[in-house]
């Protein structure tokens, strides 16, 4: 079994057992049909993945690692709020007519800021500290911008990210962690498209800093189960699970914005079966 695997059938389980359920509360999120979306939730969820150990990668279904990394370069890399420059069809139903979901996600990366050593956008500022002071406690990432909340279409889920570099005992490079803040979490749809997101970003900015990936510590503010999707969490938790692939990013790039989708690629992938039209709430 994937130690991914271990974390999501556990946390499902107590989400199941000894969550609350929101049926009748004043909820945002409905269904294609228009009735409302209600949740089984936990509060205050926090998951540690240890890269240097697995990638952590579900086996129970299967992740779509190179498109849930092509979204997290859309974010980090590109920048870019246009459904246009996204690979996949994931945010169709949040784009306005001419693609854009507002000012959110790539749109808060890109914005430059003024700094004691210049003008810098939030990513660039993190690989600068990294490269230049990585042993300092101010190495982050924060998108929700509540100056701009009313522009844009969704307001941000995983919208933090801490990043801590140590200096282990022996080690001749030093290892990056990080800390994701996410406030709110569609566990079926997205959980583990989430964390391999940002284990796979952790690789990245670790290579390119000559570092070693570290830990992703996941920390959940609402983790919930949609009510549509409580039959086939049950169905997958039951499932026998395989064990973690082989993680692979290309050596050769140096560059965070070189990057592609297909520098990522995980060897012996075995997974259970897809489950097909999984029904996203809006
Ligand atoms: N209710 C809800 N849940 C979410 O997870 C979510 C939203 N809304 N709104 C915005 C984005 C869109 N997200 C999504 C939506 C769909 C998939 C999805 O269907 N993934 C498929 C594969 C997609 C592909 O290959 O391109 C999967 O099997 O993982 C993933 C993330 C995450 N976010
Ligand atoms: O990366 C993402 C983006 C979105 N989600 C989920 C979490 C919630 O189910 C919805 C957003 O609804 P809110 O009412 O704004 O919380 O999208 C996710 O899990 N991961």
């Amino acid at each position: 079994m994937s130690l991914a695997d271990e974390i999501f059938v556990n946390m499902c389980r107590d989400i199941l057992e000894n969550g609350t359920s929101t049926e009748g509360e004043k909820v945002r999120p409905h269904w294609e049909d228009g009735s409302k979306a209600y949740t089984i939730k936990k509060f205050g969820v926090v998951n540690r993945y240890d890269l240097s150990k697995e990638f952590p990668i579900m086996t129970l279904r299967r992740t779509a690692l190179k498109s849930a990394t092509d979204e997290m370069l859309w974010i980090w890399q590109r920048k870019s709020n246009n459904i246009k420059d996204l690979n996949s069809h994931i945010w169709d139903e949040w784009a306005d007519e001419d693609g854009s979901i507002g000012k959110a996600y790539g749109y808060q990366m890109g914005v430059k800021h003024q700094y004691k050593e210049g003008r810098m956008d939030q990513v660039d500022r993190v690989i600068y500290d990294l490269k230049n002071n990585p042993f300092s406690r101010r190495i982050m990432t924060n998108i929700y911008v509540h100056q701009d909340l009313h522009e844009m279409n969704l307001y941000p889920c995983a919208y933090s990210v801490t990043f801590n570099v140590t200096q282990k005992k022996g080690a001749d490079r030093l290892t990056l962690n990080a800390i994701l803040n996410q406030r709110s979490q569609d566990v079926l749809t997205a959980n583990n498209w989430n964390v391999v997101q940002y284990a796979v970003l952790i690789h990245m900015l670790a290579q390119v800093c000559d570092m070693e990936a570290g830990e992703l510590v996941h920390v959940i503010a609402d983790a919930h189960i949609y009510d549509r999707h409580v039959p086939m969490v049950r169905e997958l938790i039951k499932r026998t699970p395989y064990p973690a692939p082989a993680f692979d990013l290309n050596p050769e790039v140096k560059d965070f914005y070189q990057f592609t989708r297909d520098d990522v690629r995980v060897e012996n992938y075995v997974t259970g079966e897809q489950i097909r039209d999984i029904p996203v709430a809006i």
